[in-house]
């Protein structure tokens, strides 16, 4: 039976490029592209089919911010598939990016130059907002909605005598330091990217905790450095042409740089031939490029705590049915409005026939 892949913000970037690379692998794959942008989607289906003409890839709409659109995506992946074998949580913001220069510069002559290039420690600050839910953009984009996207697709991730799979598209920018638990959608800080890295980082941990026993797996992934939209995103384009030419370069010295989509998805493609049993819950695979070109994946342990790790994943629990209660009484309320204005139509009408 052909295999079931989704892959969230899969119409860019490393999403894409892996979707490029599964098919490659496996031409009979059942592919899945879950997006919020239907037309650039499209445009995204269309390449892949150009160079897998036979292949079978699904759209589906999915604005993984917003807790409406996943439960919608959710029913609508129950109606058309019966298992999930691997889910790809890999959309992702850093919305508003700012670089610290003065640090930058300063790093660049100290000892921590490379893990500066690597993770980007101390260099970047965003700007988060509130978004419809009440919640903070980069917090729901980047962990919640896909935490309520396994929720609600639990159905068909945890099957018996079926083993499935979530990748976490991380960062090694994610940091223990950068996230606090009583603050957990990271409201009152600078750093929401890494804060939100670092909680699917541990999210991860517990998931595996809770869920091997019921076939549920789930790993991490550090892409490295790609220039994708989001990367393109920190500086102004001109920039970024001025020091490709150095950026190349400092990828002899480091195997970070992974810098194309291709790359990066090394390690999100690695895991998809490796059985989930042999992996290790406490490290994030990373895609590598050495400056000769080869790609391979390495595992490093990472900085986690299995405390903050469980009460993460209850706090999520707790803050789910908060959002439901929150939606149940939204769409009460439309109902009721709409009710209202339907009724006042109707006098409205009634008023006109009689006079
Ligand atoms: N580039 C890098 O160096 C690194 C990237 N990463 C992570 O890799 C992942 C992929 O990013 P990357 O390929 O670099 O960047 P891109 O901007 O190219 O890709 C991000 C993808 O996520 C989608 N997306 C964003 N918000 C939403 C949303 N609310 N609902 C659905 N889809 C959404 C985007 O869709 P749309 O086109 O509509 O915006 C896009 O398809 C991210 O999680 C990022 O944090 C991690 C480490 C390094
Ligand atoms: C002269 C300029 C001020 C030079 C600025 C260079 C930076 C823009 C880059 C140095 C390290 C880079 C980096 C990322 C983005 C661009 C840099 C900050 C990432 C944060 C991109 C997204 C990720 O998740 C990380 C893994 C990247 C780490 C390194």
């Amino acid at each position: 039976m052909e295999r079931v892949v989704i892959v969230t913000g899969a119409n860019s970037g490393i999403g894409l490029a892996l979707c490029e690379r599964l098919l490659t692998e496996d031409s009979q794959l059942q592919l899945c592209l879950a997006c919020r942008n239907m037309q650039r989607a499209e445009a995204a289906r269309s390449a892949l089919l150009t160079s897998h003409t036979d292949a079978h890839v699904d759209l589906l709409h999915l604005d993984v911010g917003s807790v409406q659109s996943v439960l919608n995506a959710a029913q609508e992946v129950k109606a058309r598939y019966n298992r999930i074998d691997f889910l790809y949580l890999n959309a992702g913001i850093m919305p508003s990016p700012q670089v610290d220069v003065r640090a930058f510069f300063k790093g660049l002559f100290s000892r921590n130059v490379i893990n500066m290039f690597a993770t980007a420690e101390g260099l970047l600050t965003q700007q988060d907002c509130l978004n419809s839910d009440g919640l903070q953009e980069v917090f729901a984009t980047n962990l919640f909605g896909h935490f309520l996207m396994i929720r609600e697709l639990e159905p068909l991730l945890c099957q018996a005598g079926h083993t499935s799979r979530v990748v976490w598209t991380s960062s090694s920018n994610a940091r223990r330091s950068a996230f606090s638990i009583e603050d957990m959608q990271h409201r009152n800080g600078t750093e929401p990217y890494s804060s939100s890295k670092y909680a699917s980082d541990i999210l991860s941990l517990a998931l595996n905790r809770h869920k091997n026993s019921q076939g549920l797996f789930s790993s991490v992934v550090c892409p490295g450095l790609v220039m994708t939209n989001l990367t393109y995103g920190i500086l102004p384009s001109f920039f970024w042409t001025l020091i490709m030419p150095i950026m190349w370069l400092i990828r002899i010295f480091t195997n970070t740089f992974t810098l194309t989509p291709y790359n990066g998805a090394e390690a999100l493609h690695w895991l998809f031939l490796q059985q989930p049993q042999s992996l290790d819950p406490r490290a994030k695979y990373h895609s590598l490029t050495s400056g000769l070109g080869t790609n391979y994946t390495q595992p490093r342990q990472m900085d986690i705590d299995d405390e903050t790790s469980e009460v993460i994943y209850k706090k999520l629990f707790e803050l789910e049915k908060v959002v439901r209660r929150k939606l149940r009484e939204r769409n009460a309320d439309n109902e009721a409005h709409q009710q209202h204005l339907c009724e006042t139509e109707k006098s409205a009408m009634e008023f006109k026939n009689r006079i």
